[in-house]
């Protein structure tokens, strides 16, 4: 289907979970979410029993298809994932005991290079970006490989599937690649990077769905040349930018080595136009206080990986500071230095890797459920630009969303120990913020029966009475 074809007016009938603010989750029982033909969000209500009752008083709403909730559930916006690698996904949970140097050159390298072959990109792809909707992501910010063809391969991809997706060919012109993995000069590497910008708007001009962002994998893969060259293609396009920054200390001090004449890491970025409200940096592990102020002051935004983090043994990120200065930050899944696709696993690995940090520097780092929750959806949205669109319930939104089943509860007549199938237990008495609790902590793909884009169904399970 293409990106603007037309869907049924729905209404969307069960409770809805959504962020009011970074620390307020609000709950609306019993539920109705209004979507046009659009898949934009036209009215909201609460505490509906009945919805043929609402269809009386909204004339115009009276054949509009019904999707009710089965058992226990609700509706929750899609997850955003500010950050991941698509074609390092049959890497995934292979690190063994490397860091980021040496992960690279081990497992990342040679993976990604073999995803020229536009039959293996093909397999890949369309597995990964099934996988990624089966977790609720509707909207991801993608690393491809240097290779045009298959980056634009996942554009395609993205678009058909209906996932939203920002799509990078890497930009890596340095010797830190082999020779087998690398841009071979800097000017093969702008015209290659221009070529999939151009096939990728050509293939959704609106950018509805998918959009193209300018990816150099990280300062010590690229020349100062290469770099300056990106910023002015940036300029030039308008196009997003995306990168890694300050993850590993060793990969620090190599950047130090690299750029002599730079103040800093994020310096690098900031001399070559590549710190920009449009940027995103991945990791943001290591930064001083006056990378962090840079970063603030020129709005880029932060991908906070903390499974891929703690894989890598690269560090705590402190979300908590990132947060109070007034920076964005979204979360990342990082596959494969991420063991996961699920942003509702990262969600999980962010308040652990807050408690690490609340271990050390206080209570204060600790990250709450609904903090979490919020970087998972509305900053994660902010991270990519699309704060407007999506990220929550509101009128005149549109509908990204996933619909959450925790399936029944066990009777008290059901004394023989039968469960329903996922690895949640609910008994009844469990108020609604302690069912969102009991998602977050145990929750998995399987709760995820059915998820939308712009109001069309671009996964569903089984359980799924559509
Ligand atoms: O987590 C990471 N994954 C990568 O592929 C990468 N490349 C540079 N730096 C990186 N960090
Ligand atoms: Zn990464």
């Amino acid at each position: 289907m293409a990106a603007s074809a037309s869907i049924s007016k729905s209404i969307y009938f069960g409770t809805y979970v959504h962020s009011k603010s970074l620390t307020e989750l609000e709950i609306r029982p019993d539920g109705v979410i209004g979507v046009d033909e659009k898949g934009v969000i036209q009215f909201l209500e609460t505490n509906v029993k009945d919805v043929e009752s609402l269809k009386s008083r909204r004339e115009e709403w009276k054949d509009a298809k019904v999707v009710k909730i089965k058992g226990e559930g609700f509706f929750f916006p899609g997850f955003i994932d500010t950050h991941t690698h698509a074609p390092q996904h049959p890497n995934t949970g292979l690190f063994g005991k490397t860091t980021l140097l040496d992960w690279l050159q081990t497992y990342t390298f040679p993976m990604e290079s073999s995803l020229g072959s536009l039959s293996k990109a093909q397999r890949v792809y369309s597995n990964f970006v099934s996988r990624t909707l089966s977790h609720g992501t509707t909207a991801c910010a993608y690393y491809a490989t240097i290779h045009v063809l298959s980056t634009n391969l996942l554009a395609d991809i993205c678009l058909k599937r209906g996932q939203r997706a920002l799509v990078g060919r890497v930009c890596m012109n340095s010797n830190l690649s082999p020779e087998y993995y690398r841009d071979m000069s800097i000017e093969s590497s702008i015209a290659d990077s221009r070529a999939s910008i151009d096939y990728i708007r050509s293939i959704d001009p609106s950018g509805e769905i998918v959009l193209p962002i300018i990816t150099p994998r990280f300062a010590p893969s690229c020349t100062a040349h290469c770099l300056t060259a990106l910023g002015d293609l940036a300029t030039e396009t308008g196009a997003h930018i995306q990168t890694h920054i300050s993850e590993n200390t060793s990969e620090c001090e190599l950047v130090k080595k690299l750029f002599p004449d730079s103040k800093s890491y994020t310096d690098v970025y900031e001399t070559h136009h590549l710190l920009r409200p449009k940027t995103i940096l991945a990791h943001a592990v290591h930064l001083s206080a006056e990378e962090r102020a840079l970063i603030k002051a020129r709005e880029a935004k932060i991908s906070h990986c903390p499974a891929s983090n703690t894989a890598l043994t690269s560090g705590c990120c402190p979300v908590r500071t990132l947060l109070d200065e007034g920076i964005t930050v979204g979360l990342g899944t990082d596959v494969s230095g991420g063991f996961s696709p699920s942003i509702l696993e990262e969600v999980r690995q962010a308040i652990w890797v807050s408690r690490f940090r609340a271990m050390n520097h206080g209570d204060v780092h600790k990250l709450s459920t609904s903090e979490a929750l919020y970087l998972a959806t509305r900053g994660g949205a902010a991270v990519i630009g699309m704060e407007d669109k999506v990220g929550g319930f509101e009128i005149g939104k549109e509908f990204d969303a996933q619909m959450i089943s925790l399936g029944t509860v066990a009777e008290e007549g059901n004394m023989e120990g039968k469960f329903t199938e996922g690895s949640i237990d609910l008994f009844g008495f469990e108020k609604w913020a302690e069912k969102v609790e009991k998602w977050v902590y145990g929750g998995d793909d399987r709760n995820t029966v059915a998820v939308w884009v712009r109001g069309r169904l671009v996964h569903s399970t089984s359980k799924f009475e559509g």
